[in-house]
């Protein structure tokens, strides 16, 4: 025999515990209570049926902050005793969804725990509305869970009750409306002062469409309506990112996302930005602030940007204090993205002056751009963005307009070490070692069919594209040579001897950057690591030194080769080698200090001991 099974239990809440949850996990901090509460006068504001009514006198919201409590007087729709029972009371039931249980996209509120964030500074909440039919209902919650409510049917009523009420009573007199009543417990006094309410006050709700007052001390300061920053004049707007961002912005221009009813305003630093570290942007979402601090509202190359904007549509997460991470805000970053990128070409076409200072500040960002963009903004955007280069900085199509092929060395290292050789024979060569120049320059490379004559070249091939000596010649400088490698062996290098330009280059030293990973794995191999046992595998074994190559086009060097005293031919040798360490920029090891010294102090022996003789 099957028994019938009960009707079903239901789930027990138990509110101190979600209190906590709320206030260790969920909101940052006790603060939001004031956000809460304004948010709920500016909902009940849009749903009150007869709104706007000329014939209502009274102010949207009245924030009353005397110092040991708070009131939030606000002349909306008010609740209804039932309202009190199915919304209020429900933890997680919101009065602000569609029948098909989806956000009103006129209304803020939509998750049902807002009003909980008093308990963060309250032993209790009272609440006493007015229906638009009439009746008053009263609410008084606790943070133990319990509550009790009352209800009378018209305000009359109510008043014969609660004469001792008299605020109360002339607020609801005069139409539908909620008043809702905090006391601070001992540990939270801090949170109702006055000043605190003002700032909080203005930090959440100061660009709010709503007449909200903060009465204080019998002064009503007004709280609600500031103009948004993109509608004010270009003046004032540069004074309003000083005081908000904390930057005296490059430019400011206006942006706007449909799909997330968003409007804005885009900041462009005037400092230089550090890339990778997140811009401050501050949204709004229905005229509330979400967040001011890091969002997700561009893509990452937009590091240069701030954003303040308003989005009546984007989705907040339940904290309301950061975005949702969704397919709305993914479109909203790309057009955002489309927005700035809009303005950079803009005014790299109609503004050179304004240009040409962002670009001091921020072409690394724009390369970063570069990289991310697709190949029609790509091959724009690449027209405009300077490469150092030994023709000086130059974007690469009018480099390659102006020369047949451009050599690409890829590390600063590399660049310095081949520069004046390049620039002698007239070649220019560009310098791809700076964040995002390498990756700009190959996807040149690929997608623009200029882009095929940008040679990359390291000092290795170079080397090669420099002449070799005729066999009668090399014949002659061979005691050179090898007097010179005897010499430079203490250095680690190995000497060769060609002929390149300019003549007035003695030695070029050059180390590929291949050359210095072959000896970084020949150094872990011989520490016993495994991976060296690997890389020694498929390393070919060739001579991994750096190449001192000594220019037999240079008078000097030429001279050297008729010397076979070694008391002058190690200091000459050894002041070649350090003039080319120091040319190329390479790094001074303490042998190579040690050498420099000795090659001077020969050379000087060797001038006073001419003197002596003469
Ligand atoms: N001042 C008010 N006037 C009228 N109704 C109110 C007021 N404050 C709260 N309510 C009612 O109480 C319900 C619960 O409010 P609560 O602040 O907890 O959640 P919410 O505003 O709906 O959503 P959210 O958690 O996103 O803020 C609201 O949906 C609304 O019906």
């Amino acid at each position: 025999m099957t028994s019938s099974s009960p009707a079903p239990d239901r789930f027990q809440v138990n509110l101190h515990g979600l209190i906590e949850l709320l206030s260790e996990h969920l909101y940052s901090g006790p603060q939001v209570f004031v956000r809460e509460l304004l948010q709920n006068g500016i909902d009940a504001l849009h749903m009150r049926p007869d709104a706007p009514t000329g014939a209502d006198p009274r102010p949207g919201i009245v924030l009353d902050a005397p110092g040991d409590r708070l009131t939030c007087y606000d002349s909306g729709c008010g609740l209804s005793p039932d309202d009190v029972e199915t919304f209020l009371i429900t933890v997680g039931r919101s009065a602000k969804r569609d029948d098909l249980g989806l956000a009103r996209t006129d209304l803020i509120g939509q998750f049902g725990i807002g009003v909980l964030s008093c308990f963060l500074v309250s032993g209790e909440i009272n609440v006493l509305s007015r229906s638009s039919e009439g009746e008053i209902v009263a609410w008084r919650a606790t943070g133990d869970g319990t509550y009790r409510t009352r209800a009378w049917p018209d305000i009359a009523t109510w008043a014969d009750e609660n004469p001792t009420d008299p605020e109360a009573h002339e607020w609801l007199d005069q139409g539908p409306g909620t008043i809702v009543r905090l006391a601070p417990r001992p540990d939270t006094r801090g949170w109702f002062a006055p000043d605190r309410i003002a700032r909080l006050a203005r930090e959440y709700a100061g660009h709010a469409d709503a007449d909200i007052r903060l009465r204080v001390s019998d002064r009503e300061i007004p709280i609600g309506r500031t103009p948004w920053p993109w509608t004010l004049p270009a003046r004032e707007r540069i004074a309003w990112a000083r005081e908000n961002f904390g930057t005296t912005p490059l430019a400011t221009f206006p942006v706007t996302v449909a799909a997330a009813g968003l409007h804005g305003l885009a900041v462009v630093a005037g400092d230089r930005i550090t890339p990778g570290i997140s811009p401050r942007h501050r949204v709004h979402i229905k005229g509330m602030r979400v967040l001011d601090g890091e969002a997700d509202l561009l893509p990452p190359w937009g590091f240069f940007v701030s954003l303040v904007v308003n989005g009546d549509l984007l989705h907040p997460t339940a904290a309301r204090e950061q975005l949702r991470d969704d397919e709305l805000l993914a479109e909203t970053r790309d057009e955002l993205g489309r927005q700035v990128m809009a303005w950079l070409l803009r005014t790299a076409r109609g503004d050179r002056d304004l240009f040409n200072r962002f670009l001091t500040l921020h072409h690394t960002g724009l390369k970063a751009l570069a990289v991310a963009c697709d190949t029609d903004d790509f091959l724009a955007l690449v027209q405009l963005l300077p490469f150092s280069s030994t023709v000086g900085e130059r974007p690469l199509p009018d480099l390659l307009t102006e020369h047949d092929d451009v050599l690409v060395a890829d590390s600063v290292d590399e660049f310095r070490q081949m520069a004046a050789v390049a620039t002698a024979q007239g070649t220019p060569l560009v310098n791809a070692g700076y964040a995002y120049d390498g990756t700009v320059i190959e996807r040149y490379r690929r997608e623009a069919p200029a882009g095929q004559r940008l040679i990359p070249v390291e000092p290795e091939r170079f080397a090669a594209t420099i002449d070799s000596l005729e066999p009668a010649r090399r014949a002659e400088v061979a005691p050179l040579s090898a007097a010179a490698q005897r010499v430079l062996d203490e250095a680690g290098v190995r000497v060769e001897i060609r002929r390149f330009a300019p003549e007035s280059v003695p030695a070029l030293l050059l180390d590929s950057s291949h050359d210095r990973h072959r000896r970084l794995s020949r150094a872990t191999e011989t520490s016993g690591d495994l991976w060296a046992g690997l890389l020694q595998a498929v390393d070919d074994r060739a001579d991994a030194r750096p190449r001192l190559i000594l220019n037999d086009a240079n008078p000097m060097v030429r001279r050297l080769v008729g010397v076979d005293d070694l008391r002058v031919l190690r200091p000459a040798v050894q002041a070649v080698y350090a003039r080319a360490l120091l040319q190329g920029q390479h790094p001074v090891s303490a042998g190579d200090a040690r050498m420099i010294e000795h090659a001077f102090g020969g050379l000087l022996e060797l001038a006073l001991t001419g003197t002596e003789r003469s």
